[in-house]
C-alpha cells in the first residue's frame, strides 16, 4: 500500500497545514513590459486538487508557467517536506494545454517515454525492463494499451492520459494540469478528472489544475483559487468560492445559484442519513 506523505486532511480548514505543502509567496509576473500577474499568495497541500478558475485571459495559464520556472516571475516557490522538516523547490509533473504534435511521425507512446528515461537511440529496440516500467507507468492513468501507438494517432483524451502517465513518472511534490480546451469530449473529461482524483488520494499529491468546468471543479475539487484582475482574488472550498460575489459576478448568478442549491440538497440528504 501507498503510504501518504503526512497527516494532512483534505477537508478545507481542518489540514495541518506546514507539515506537507507547497507555498507560492507573492508571485508577480510580466510579460513584454505589461504586468500580468501581481501579488499571487496561494497554499497546495498534500491531497488537495486544487484548480484555478477565472476568465478568458485572466492570467491561469501564466502562473501554471511560472510556477514551472518557464517563464520569470517575481516572489518565492517553496515546498514544506514533512519528512525532512525543511524547504526545498518542489519537484513538478505537468500537463500542457495543448501539444502541437506532427500527425505523421511515426514516434511511438514508448519512444516518448524511453526518450524521457534513458539514452538508447530510438531505432535501437527496448530492452524488457523498459518496456514493463512504461507498461507499468501508463497503468496509473488506464492507458497501458496506448504503448505502442502512435503519439499522432492518439485521441485528445488518450494523449492527455499519456501526458499524465508521463508527468508522474516519477511521482512529483506538485502535479501541475492545464485543462484542454479543446480535442477533448465530456466523457473524456470526466475520466481525465476522475483519474486525477483518485491519484491524488493514492499518491497523496499536491494538485494544481487549471479549469475552464466549473461543473467538474464543483464535483472533484477540495479547494479553488479564482484569478481576475491580474491577482487570486478569493480562495477556499468550492463552496466558499461558488458563493463568492466576485465569483458570481464572473460567471453569471444562475450558474452559482444552481450550484449551492445542489450542495445544499446533497448536505441535507446526507444529514438525514
Ligand atoms: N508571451 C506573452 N507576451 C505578452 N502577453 C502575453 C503573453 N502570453 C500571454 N500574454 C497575455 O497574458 C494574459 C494572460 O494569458 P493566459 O494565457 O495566462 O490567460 P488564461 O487565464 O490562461 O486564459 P484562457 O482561459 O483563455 O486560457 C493575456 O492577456 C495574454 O494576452
Amino acid at each position: 500500500m501507498i503510504q501518504p506523505k503526512c497527516n494532512h486532511s483534505s477537508q478545507g480548514t481542518s489540514c495541518q497545514c506546514g507539515l506537507c505543502c507547497t507555498k507560492i509567496t507573492n508571485f508577480g509576473v510580466s510579460r513584454g513590459g505589461t504586468e500580468i500577474l501581481r501579488d499571487v499568495n496561494l497554499h497546495i497541500h498534500c491531497g488537495d486538487l486544487t484548480a484555478i478558475i477565472g476568465p478568458n485571459g485572466a492570467g491561469k495559464s501564466t502562473l501554471l508557467k511560472a510556477i514551472l520556472g518557464e517563464i520569470p516571475h517575481t516572489g518565492e516557490l517553496q515546498f514544506l517536506d514533512a519528512k525532512n522538516k525543511g524547504t526545498t523547490k518542489p519537484s513538478m509533473g505537468y500537463v500542457p494545454q495543448k501539444l502541437d504534435l506532427d500527425s505523421s511521425s511515426p514516434t511511438s507512446v514508448l519512444d516518448l517515454f524511453a526518450a524521457a528515461h534513458t539514452r538508447v537511440p530510438i531505432w535501437f529496440s527496448y530492452p524488457q525492463r523498459i518496456r514493463e516500467r512504461v507498461r507499468e507507468t501508463l497503468a496509473r492513468t488506464q492507458a497501458e494499451h496506448l504503448i505502442n501507438k502512435r503519439l499522432g494517432a492518439l485521441s485528445g483524451g488518450e494523449l492527455q492520459r499519456v501526458l499524465l502517465a508521463l508527468a508522474l513518472d516519477p511521482i512529483p511534490h506538485l502535479l501541475l494540469l492545464d485543462e484542454p480546451v479543446s480535442g477533448i469530449d465530456q466523457k473524456g473529461l470526466e475520466l481525465f478528472y476522475k483519474t486525477v482524483s483518485i491519484l491524488r488520494k493514492d499518491y497523496d499529491l499536491s494538485i494544481i489544475l487549471v479549469s475552464h468546468d466549473l461543473n467538474l471543479v464543483a464535483e472533484y475539487a477540495d479547494r479553488v483559487a479564482f484569478v481576475d484582475h491580474k491577482t487570486i482574488e478569493c480562495s477556499g472550498t468550492p463552496q466558499e468560492v461558488f458563493s463568492n460575489d466576485k465569483v458570481v459576478q464572473a460567471f453569471g448568478l444562475d450558474w452559482s445559484d444552481r450550484y449551492l442549491r445542489t450542495e445544499k440538497d446533497r448536505v441535507d440528504n446526507a444529514l438525514m442519513v
